[in-house]
């Protein structure tokens, strides 16, 4: 049979699962987070006028009643058209692939993107909401926290960017891949020290190596030192601190002479509480102008060299969420996105928070021991390339 989105290459990550951190996660985090949404529109209606309020009130109900069909465990549903461009496919999707299916025996990426789109569904449907974001404020309020993380990040990259000391790019280049890797610990111990030799102390650095379970920042460097005006794209996946690392690095690939364009593919609608829209990126823009960090920014067409992808999402999209085994190479478990005719270079930074590693060596799995919760905890991270076909 066929690779499709119900038969990926190795069976996939199921919530009914019980062992499993797909289980875990569905059964306490999808009714959280849908809970957090809840209560940030509960307190807006609080505030708003009556046609608001009470369009409000149904978004609510209407989420109220997903976390019971969840619950329940009820079959999945259609999702109720929108008028949004990719409903059909969905629709379809879930017709063809997961037909009778429900919220546990489904494939956990499905159903959790599932929900996503069920909640942008309820909400499109709205006169006064349809714009909204149900998790901008938490996105805002874990932003503002960062503040002085974001602070200290740039007065850092300023003296790298001033010195006058040479630092070699390619050190630089490790150095911000890994800030970007690590862009959700905004812990400011993690940032580097460009000391005056050149040479370049990152605090943690000999533990946040150690956790990188497989790196591949020296080939992508090998790949991309290559280039000067070339083009990159990333596809980014959080708000806040995580975006505004990867704007750094995307500056610093642009003043650096490798790259003239750097195209950031943000996400149409959240797929998690703390994905990029274009509102949360215009808004980080704003946020930043204000306090004059950061002025500008631009995008201009054409054909890519290399794609960033960014995170666990997008990590668990990559390699098709299932039951790999950790030594699987990356470049098979992203299958044609490595070796079909067009495969672009992909380099892919990505902390773990799912049940799923490839591209580890042997051993690796055995020495971090029995209990899986390494691969979830958010602690270890992988950096992946591969070189494409083009
Ligand atoms: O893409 P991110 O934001 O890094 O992580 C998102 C995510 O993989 O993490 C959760 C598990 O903690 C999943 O439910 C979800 O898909």
């Amino acid at each position: 049979m066929t690779v499709n989105p119900a038969n990926p290459p190795r069976p996939a990550l199921r919530a009914a699962d019980k062992k499993s951190f797909a289980y875990f996660n569905a059964t306490h985090k999808w009714r959280e987070i849908i809970e957090k949404g809840i209560s940030n529109i509960r307190d807006l209606i609080n505030s708003s006028d009556i046609d608001i309020n009470e369009e409000g009130k149904k978004i609510i109900a209407s989420m109220e009643k997903l976390i019971n069909q969840i619950q329940r465990n009820d079959h999945l549903i259609q999702i109720e058209d929108d008028g949004r461009p990719d409903i059909i496919t969905w629709n379809d999707a879930l017709n063809t692939y997961f037909k009778d299916e429900d919220w546990f025996t489904t494939s956990w990426l499905f159903a959790e993107c599932y929900i996503y789109r069920r909640i942008v569904s309820i909400i499109t449907n709205t006169k006064h909401w349809r714009n909204y974001d149900p998790f901008f404020r938490q996105k805002e309020e874990s932003f503002k926290l960062s503040f002085s993380g974001i602070i200290e990040f740039s007065k850092r990259i300023d003296e790298l960017i001033s010195s006058k000391v040479k630092i070699d790019d390619s050190i630089t280049f490790y150095e911000l891949a890994k800030i970007s890797l690590l862009g959700n610990a905004t812990d400011l111990s993690m940032l580097p020290n460009f000391g005056a030799d050149g040479n370049i102390q990152t605090k943690q650095s000999e533990e946040l190596e150690k956790n990188i379970l497989a790196n591949d920042l020296e080939k992508a460097w090998k790949w991309l030192s290559k280039y000067s005006n070339a083009r990159v794209d990333f596809i980014l996946d959080n708000a806040g601190f995580e975006l505004y690392s990867d704007l750094i690095f995307s500056d610093w690939l642009i003043q650096s002479g490798y790259v003239s364009e750097v195209h950031l593919h943000i996400k149409l609608i959240p797929w998690y509480v703390s994905d990029t829209t274009l509102n949360d990126f215009h808004w980080l823009l704003k946020t930043l102008k204000s306090d004059d960090f950061f002025s500008s920014a631009s995008e201009i067409e054409k054909s890519s060299l290399e794609k960033l992808v960014n995170r666990d999402l997008n990590y668990r999209k990559l390699v098709y969420d299932c039951k790999w085994e950790t030594v699987t190479p990356f470049k098979e478990a992203i299958g044609p996105l490595a070796n079909s005719k067009n495969a672009f270079p992909l380099l892919s930074l990505r902390t773990g928070k799912s049940d799923i590693f490839v591209g580890l060596d042997e051993g690796v799995e055995e020495r971090l021991g029995p209990d899986k919760s390494w691969m979830y905890s958010g602690k270890y991270a992988v950096i992946q390339f591969s070189e494409g076909n083009k």
